[in-house]
C-alpha cells in the first residue's frame, strides 16, 4: 500500500484538526479546514484520488459544443480543474460554486496557477441559488450530502431541467446501507482506511461526531429514486470504494 501519511507536496498543510481532544462542534468548511483540505480529503475519502482524474475523462465524453459546465461545491477546485482539462479551450463555459469564502479565496489561487486557456467563473454562493442553464456536464463531487435533505430534490430537478438531452450529472456521495451488517462492515473498512492514512482513533471519532448532523448520507436506492424523480435516467454507479460512490445520471436524449 502507498504511504499516504505524508502530505503529497511539502507546501501542503497536514490535517491535524482533530488530533487534540476538544469539545464537540459541528464540522464547517471554514478557514482552518480550507487550509488543510487537500490533505484531509485525500486521506479521508477512499477513491478520491481516482475519482478526480476520472471526472476529466467523463467530462471529455459528455461535454457538448456551446454548452455550460458546472462544478457545484467546488472547494479548492480539484474537480473544477479536472473538468477544465476535459473541456474544449473555447466555445463552452465552466462555473465553480461554493458558499465557503475561505474555499473560494484559495480556489481562485489554484485556478490561477493552472495554465489553461478556458476561463473559470467562480461564484461564492449557495448552490441552491445558482442559476443553471444550457448544461452538458454538472458535477456534485461529495457536495449533495451537505445539502438539507428536504431541498435535494429541488436542486436535482433544477439541474435536470437545465441539462441538454444526452448531458450528464456526476454525483459522488458517502452512502449508508439498508443492511446493518453492511453498514457496520463498510464503516469499519472506511475507518481502517483512515487509520492506514495516519489518523488516530481519536481523530476518527472526533471527526465522526462533528460530521453527524452535517453530512447526511442516504442509500443508493434513495439516490436512484430521487434522481429519476428529478428527471434523470440510466443512473449508474461507475465507482465505489467502501461507503463512497460516484454515479452518472443522464438527461434523456
Ligand atoms: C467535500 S467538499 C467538495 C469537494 C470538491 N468537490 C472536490 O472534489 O475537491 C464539499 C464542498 O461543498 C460546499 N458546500 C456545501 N453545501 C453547499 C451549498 N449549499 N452551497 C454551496 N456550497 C456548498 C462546502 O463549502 C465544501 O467546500
Ligand atoms: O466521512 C468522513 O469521515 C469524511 O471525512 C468525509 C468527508 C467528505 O466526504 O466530504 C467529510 C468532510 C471533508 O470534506 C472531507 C471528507
Amino acid at each position: 500500500m502507498t504511504d499516504n501519511r505524508k502530505p503529497t507536496k511539502s507546501a501542503q498543510a497536514l490535517d491535524t484538526l482533530y488530533a487534540a481532544d476538544q469539545p464537540r462542534q459541528d464540522f464547517r468548511f471554514d478557514a482552518a479546514v480550507a487550509r488543510v483540505f487537500p490533505d484531509m480529503i485525500r486521506r479521508s475519502v477512499p477513491g478520491y484520488t481516482t475519482i478526480i482524474p476520472m471526472i476529466q475523462v467523463i467530462t471529455e465524453q459528455y461535454v457538448q459544443p456551446g454548452s455550460r459546465c458546472y462544478d457545484l461545491g467546488c472547494s479548492l477546485g480539484a474537480s473544477t480543474l479536472a473538468m477544465r482539462h476535459g473541456m474544449p479551450a473555447s466555445g463552452c463555459t465552466l462555473t465553480g460554486v461554493d458558499n465557503s469564502d475561505a474555499m473560494i479565496e484559495r480556489c481562485e489561487h489554484f485556478i490561477a496557477l493552472d495554465d489553461h486557456p478556458l476561463p473559470v467563473e467562480l461564484r461564492c454562493e449557495d448552490i441552491l441559488d445558482t442559476p443553471i442553464e444550457n448544461a452538458s456536464v454538472t458535477t456534485l463531487n461529495f457536495t449533495l450530502q451537505f445539502v438539507d435533505p428536504e431541498r435535494r430534490v429541488e436542486l436535482l430537478a433544477r439541474i435536470a431541467a437545465a441539462t441538454r438531452p444526452g448531458g450528464v450529472l456526476i454525483l459522488s456521495e458517502k452512502i449508508r446501507f439498508e443492511s446493518a451488517n453492511e453498514q457496520d462492515t463498510q464503516t469499519r473498512l472506511h475507518h481502517e482506511f483512515k487509520r492506514a492514512n495516519g489518523y488516530s482513533d481519536m481523530e476518527i471519532s472526533q471527526k465522526r461526531s462533528a460530521l453527524e448532523q452535517v453530512l447526511i448520507p442516504e442509500t443508493l436506492a434513495q439516490h436512484r429514486q430521487r434522481l429519476e424523480q428529478a428527471g434523470f435516467e440510466n443512473i449508474m454507479v461507475w465507482y465505489q470504494c467502501f461507503n463512497f460512490v460516484s454515479m452518472l445520471a443522464f438527461k434523456p436524449a
